[in-house]
């Protein structure tokens, strides 16, 4: 009769492996060992990084860590910047990983750079790996043609200031946008022109907006604004200031300019009011503004 070994894999083991590096020395190898091992333990390149941080500290006392991504656009950091500096840039075959700077307020040894540079070799593939993996999650919330975020993003984004509101008691308001008689231009200039329309639009919206305020794509011409701890006078002005924007774009086809107009509805979180009703309310008043004659922008 065949038998079955059974094997249970839990994560005992892995999470021994990431208690808090003790205040104890490690030479050079050990921690190279270490860092092998560490360092696969996750995926997110913040983590990564606080990882190689907190562990280098054994061997080589840092104050600060900042990371920079042009091409992906990420700057991240750990611990406090400091006087003394050095910097790499981090290169895995033809990929750019980015640049690397650690900084203290004590000078670095030889010695140590020349150890710092053995040890960032452990960071090579599991930031390689952190940036694919960056780079699919955030292709899995963008919108191809646009980059403005897709619905899930919305949905989260959504749910996640929801919750912000709820707890710390602040304003949440959203906006929803759509494009005025869309159709006639994809119908007389073809698709291709609509879709640069579009982009241009989006690209407009965005400029009137700060870093933190999500866009999203919610279908076909019509677009939604979160703008989380924002009342709503400061929506309404952020409305108005996009409205007036894509009014003066001066967008032009083979030369000739064509003009174009959004229609907005702005609305602010109501008491128990959930993310869907909340958007609901505000798509209806984005109608309101179509049935008024376009090109304004409709509050509650
Ligand atoms: N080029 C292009 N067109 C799109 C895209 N998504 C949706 N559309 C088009 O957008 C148009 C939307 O048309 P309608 O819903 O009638 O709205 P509209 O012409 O903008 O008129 P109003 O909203 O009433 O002002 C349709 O022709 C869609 O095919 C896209 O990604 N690219």
């Amino acid at each position: 009769m065949m038998s079955t070994q059974g094997n249970t894999i839990d994560l005992d083991s892995a999470r021994k492996l990431l208690q808090p590096a003790s205040s104890q020395q490690r030479s050079l190898p050990e921690l190279h060992q270490r860092l092998l091992q560490v360092l696969q333990t996750s995926l997110e390149i913040d983590r990564v990084l606080e990882l190689f941080f907190t562990e280098l500290q054994s061997l080589i006392p840092v104050d600060g860590l900042e990371y920079q991504n042009s091409t992906h656009d990420l700057q991240l950091q750990q611990g406090n910047p400091s006087l003394h500096r050095c910097s790499y840039r981090l290169n895995h075959g033809n990929d750019f990983l980015g640049e690397l700077q650690f900084s203290r307020a004590k000078r670095f040894r030889e010695l140590e750079l020349s150890n710092l540079e053995t040890l960032l070799s452990t960071l090579l593939y599991p930031l390689r790996n952190a940036l694919m993996y960056h780079e699919a999650v955030s292709c899995a919330l963008r919108d191809n043609l646009t980059g403005a975020g897709n619905r899930l993003a919305m949905d989260q984004a959504i749910n996640r200031e929801v919750q912000l509101a709820i707890r710390n008691r602040t304003p949440l308001s959203l906006l929803v946008l759509d494009l005025d008689r869309f159709k006639q231009i994809n119908d007389i200039y073809g698709h291709a022109y609509g879709d640069q329309a579009l982009k241009t639009v989006v690209d407009c919206t965005r400029q009137c907006l700060r870093a933190v305020d999500g866009l999203y794509r919610l279908g076909g011409e019509e677009f939604v604004v979160v703008l989380g701890n924002t009342g709503l006078e400061p929506a309404k002005s952020i409305a108005e200031r996009i409205r007036s924007a894509v009014e003066n774009l001066q967008f032009k086809i083979d030369g000739q300019p064509l003009p174009m107009t959004v229609s907005l509805g702005v609305a602010i979180r109501h008491n128990d009011e959930t993310g869907r009703e909340l958007l609901d309310r505000c798509d209806k008043l984005m109608y309101a503004a179509k049935h008024r004659g376009r090109n304004i922008v409709v509050s509650e």
